[in-house]
């Protein structure tokens, strides 16, 4: 497994913001959208393309389209939803399957309550979307169900990641023959005692949508 924590002054500068527990619902929706549109940029740094031949208005040019199968984005519900629009505007021709997952808050496990994804993944470049890798439970069991529909090639996006929630997800999957990334805005200190990643920035659904 890769892990890239990207280092940018504009990541930073956005995450800050979206630490701060003064930012409110709106502007922590579009610095999410915006900070994922910037590890995006790395996260596809080997996603397939084509080479193609286009007509300029003066000559020949030699270039590349995304290559079929088309990219699959999966967002894992809910959080994950905000950072579904900001992939899709990088990855416009990619598909989009859904996995709706919860952390039990007393035992930690994650559940897995909505799944529509393609039943077969062979061949496809999956690029998994949730902002915070806490425990490494959810986003452990949202890359092995790609796996088991056959997906050979699969990046998480995080905005933020704990070194317990990696260590695990590299015990879980990291054995995998099969290329396995994590790309993440930041790596921070610890977990608390409740699963939180600290100094972190809250629960991201609630921040993103409210309690609910
Ligand atoms: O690494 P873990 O310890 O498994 O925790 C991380 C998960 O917890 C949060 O989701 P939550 O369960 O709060 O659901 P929500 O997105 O609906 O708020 C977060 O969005 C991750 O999916
Ligand atoms: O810090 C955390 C841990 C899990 N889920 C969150 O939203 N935040
Ligand atoms: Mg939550």
């Amino acid at each position: 497994m890769q892990t890239l924590a990207v280092d940018h002054p504009l990541v930073a500068h956005k995450l800050t913001t979206l630490r701060d527990v003064r930012t409110d619902s709106p502007t922590f929706r579009r610095l999410a959208d915006e900070l994922v549109t910037l590890l995006a940029y790395e996260a596809t740094r080997d996603v397939r393309v084509t080479d193609v031949t286009v007509q300029t208005p003066v000559a020949e040019a030699h270039g590349v389209q995304l290559a079929s199968p088309k990219p699959l984005v999966v967002p894992i519900l809910r959080a994950g939803l905000g950072m579904l629009d900001g992939m899709t505007r990088l990855l416009p021709t990619a598909e989009v399957g859904f996995l709706g997952m919860i952390r039990d808050e007393g035992s930690l496990q994650a559940q897995t309550y909505a799944t529509r994804l393609p039943d077969d993944l062979s061949g496809r470049q999956c690029y998994v979307l949730d902002p915070m890798l806490a425990t490494g439970g959810t986003l452990a069991a949202a890359i092995k169900l790609l796996l088991d529909r056959g997906a050979r090639d699969v990046t998480a996006l995080c905005l933020l990641a704990a070194p317990e929630g990696l260590k695990h997800l590299e015990e879980a999957v990291g054995s995998i023959d099969a290329p396995i990334r994590v790309v993440t805005a930041a790596i921070d200190d610890h977990l608390n005692e409740h699963g939180f990643i600290i100094p972190g920035l809250g629960d991201a659904g609630d921040r993103l949508y409210g309690v609910v």
